[in-house]
């Protein structure tokens, strides 16, 4: 090989087989039947472009009407299903009880684990470890994965649904990526366990060694058991499930210090837990581990009766995720906490759809040829896609598909009342599910997602195919450039965030209308408790920072600033053990708020940012942006709760040139912050918004889940330099008790011998 380039192997594939400028989608050259396969493809790795093998044209033979399901191996989001995410033959969720799939999904007993009917994996990648396969026949009541993604009927019982995820430190195009060829038996090897990525060679961390891990999808009111065993050496972990709210559950919310003690290495955590309906997605939450690649989809589905978009789509496919995350060419630490001569910032060097993608080297010209993702559909249908923003970086994701309209029908797994638009703009954490109308003319169109923000200084985008069942593989016209991009047209969520005016050119958030009932207690004028949060940086003068003896932490800012965040004046620190399960372990002066600030705390302070709340009163939060970076919008999840959004706005005072707190609490007095609180307004139901640049939002919620609910900004760099603060939701009394047998964790301090 001896080239110097990470990726040369797979640019000088490039070279070799490139008929155009752009590089080559990875196409077989010749048609073949389906599911057959290129027996001549020994010589090089099967993603190469010359020797490409005709995986992907089984989809074209299936049908997505045919009634039988499981027909070829589906994928969910798997990082492995050669550029075909098989959507089209395994059209198993139906939404429609009289369509044609009616019926058709048979629900397997245990075992066989691993096969579907035809003797191929129907879902690979859960793990078929030797512990996850023996807890799955110690157990009959467990079903596994590819069993519970399933259509959800009413009156149908529910399942208990179990996933064991080995986390790893692991390698993009790594040897897997050798061994792992398709042969005569196996269309696609059922266990490969190459991870491509956009074909750049680096060190990551995975669950069960895809990317993204594992995909959890079951219906409303299953059981959902995840067994996370941690092998990534030296490293501590928690997964977060993002947009479950854990009634009842709150111990298994995955927030180190908050909720449990980080699962150390070689250790195995069970979560268990009841989803709430909705696309959500599940991530690392400790370190920066998420944007080193330990994140996922996470659906889970209801009977078609209980969602009152379902006479907008037929299909809601297991295979219609959209995961799209920010990707870089080396660890994230790397990235924290920055480096001067070369900074690089956040900026990520390219984008996934699905872990999957192309990267052209700015430097070279040289293009990767791995396959990208493509969503297959069928001319004349309507399908639900669940788009899952999983960005770490501050760059917004803005996704636009050829040819096709985008009618929104849900965000952050709540349903809104369908708009139709052209381009769908979303930060970190937040989720759309969309409907796409099969109407266009069979083609193969074009999939764009562009980093917008900060991600405009390397131009990361990526592309996928929206493919018609049975049309040509390969989109007819040129592959869209960061800088000459599909049109936009109307946009959901502009980032100028001009919400207060009505517009033909785009949707805000706060104009959306939620599609479910709404507690009139939280539309009353008086919400029970108002917050006003401000949030900003505070930049470090060097020679505060590294005073001798001091350890503060820092990020080191795009422009070179050395920052911490602050959230009403306060840099959150996590406790040396879990609020939930060892709270008198806490030395009480580690608790601070706004109306507690500890002596002595300066600009820079530090403490564990507590703020309490009785349980069921009505929260009115305003979250106030003193940033004041142009261009930079802060995405704040809630953890445990979707929030009503009430207003999005900026100062109608055209003298206030930069909002903050003293200005907020003005307009407030003055009843100019927006809030759309009439009957019939119906502000939308999420957990993830944007409080954009230079202004505000007001969010609403009623306090009936107790607990300990970090709120956060869901930028990873933001959130470990301090940007998050705890909700305590009533008393610990309010809260079961956790497990029996909970890990424990904390300081050694014994006294001097
Ligand atoms: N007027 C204050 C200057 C300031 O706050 N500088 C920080 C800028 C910053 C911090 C973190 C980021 O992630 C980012 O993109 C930009």
């Amino acid at each position: 090989m001896g080239c110097s380039a990470r990726y040369c192997l797979l640019a000088l594939s490039l070279c070799l087989v490139s008929e155009h400028a752009f590089g080559v989608r990875i196409m077989p050259k010749r048609k073949k039947e389906a599911g057959t396969i290129d027996d001549q493809s020994t010589s090089a790795s099967w993603w190469q472009a010359g020797t490409a093998t005709p995986f992907h044209d089984s989809g074209s033979e299936f049908s997505s009407t045919h009634g039988l399901v499981q027909t070829h191996p589906s994928s969910i989001s798997d990082g492995y299903s050669f550029g075909s995410s098989g959507a089209s033959a395994n059209p198993f969720v139906s939404t429609s009880g009289s369509g044609p799939l009616s019926g058709s999904f048979r629900s397997n007993p245990l075992p066989p684990l691993t096969k579907s009917s035809n003797g191929k994996t129907s879902l690979k990648h859960l793990d078929f470890t030797s512990s996850a396969t023996a807890e799955l026949r110690r157990n009959p009541a467990l079903s596994a994965p590819d069993e519970c993604a399933r259509a959800c009927r009413e009156g149908e019982p529910p399942r208990i649904c179990y996933y064991h995820f080995t986390l790893e430190m692991y390698t993009v195009l790594g040897a897997a990526c050798q061994v792992c060829t398709p042969n005569a038996t196996n269309v696609v090897w059922s266990h490969c366990q190459c991870v491509l990525a956009d074909g750049v060679e680096r060190g990551i961390l995975t669950a069960n060694r895809m990317l993204p891990g594992p995909s959890i999808q079951v219906c409303e009111n299953d059981k959902v058991v995840i067994d996370v065993e941690n092998h990534m050496e030296g490293m501590e972990v928690t997964i977060h499930w993002h947009g479950i709210w854990q009634r009842g559950s709150q111990y298994y919310d995955g927030v180190p210090f908050v909720t449990q003690c980080p699962i150390q290495q070689g250790n195995t955590f069970r979560y268990q837990w009841q989803g709430n309906a909705g696309t959500h997605f599940w991530h690392a939450h400790t370190g920066l581990q998420k944007l080193d690649g330990l994140y996922g989809s996470i659906v889970v589905r209801q009977p078609p009766s209980k969602d009152p978009n379902s006479h907008l789509y037929d299909y809601d496919l297991t295979t219609h995720v959209m995961l799209i995350s920010d990707w870089l060419h080396e660890d994230a630490a790397e990235r924290y906490p920055g480096r001067l001569a070369v900074n690089t910032g956040q900026d990520p060097e390219s984008v996934l759809i699905n872990g999957k993608g192309q990267f052209r080297d700015p430097n070279t010209g040289f293009m990767t040829n791995t396959p990208l993702e493509v969503f297959t559909i069928t001319p004349g249908r309507r399908y639900r896609f669940r788009m899952i923003n999983a960005f770490a970086s501050v760059c917004p994701a803005q996704l636009t598909i050829e040819g096709h309209n985008l009618t929104v029908i849900a965000t952050d797994g709540e349903p809104v009342q369908p708009v139709q638009v052209n381009t769908i703009i979303s930060f970190s954490g937040e989720r759309y599910d969309f409907v796409i109308e099969a109407s266009n003319r069979p083609a193969a169109y074009w999939i764009q997602v562009r980093g917008l923000g900060e991600c405009g200084i390397k131009r990361a985008q990526q592309l996928g195919i929206l493919r018609y069942a049975r049309g040509p593989y390969q989109p007819s016209t040129p592959a869209p450039t960061y800088d000459v991009g599909i049109p936009q047209g109307v946009v959901m969520n502009p980032l100028d965030a001009r919400c207060n005016i009505p517009r033909t050119d785009a949707i805000c958030v706060s104009q959306l209308k939620n599609a479910q009932h709404i507690d009139p207690a939280i539309l009353q004028e008086r919400p029970d408790v108002k917050i006003f949060l401000p949030f900003r940086f505070f930049v470090y003068r060097p020679e505060m920072l590294f005073q001798p003896n001091t350890y503060n932490r820092y990020l080191v800012a795009p422009q070179g600033d050395h920052v911490i965040s602050l959230i009403d004046e306060i840099s959150y620190m996590a406790p040396p053990a879990p609020l939930i399960s060892q709270y008198d372990d806490i030395n009480p002066e580690q608790f601070c708020n706004g109306d507690n600030r500890p002596a002595n705390c300066g600009q820079n302070c530090m403490c564990t940012h507590k703020v309490d709340i009785p349980l069921n009163a009505v929260v009115e939060m305003v979250l106030v942006d003193e940033v004041q970076i142009v261009n930079l919008s802060h995405p704040f999840h809630l953890h445990g709760y979707s929030y009503n959004v009430i207003g999005i706005g900026r100062s109608p005072d055209q003298n206030v040139k930069k909002i903050n707190l003293k200005h907020a609490l003005d307009l407030d007095r003055r009843g100019l912050l927006e809030r759309h609180l009439k009957q019939g307004d119906l502000p939308p139901s999420k957990d993830t918004i944007a409080v954009p640049n230079n202004g505000y939002v007001v969010l609403r919620f009623r306090a009936t889940n107790p607990g300990f609910w970090l709120l956060h900004c869901h930028f990873l760099f933001h959130i470990v330099i301090g940007m998050n603060v705890v909700l305590q939701v009533g008393t610990q009394a309010d809260l079961p008790p956790v497990p029996p047998n909970f890990p424990t964790c904390g300081d050694h301090l014994p006294p001097i011998n």
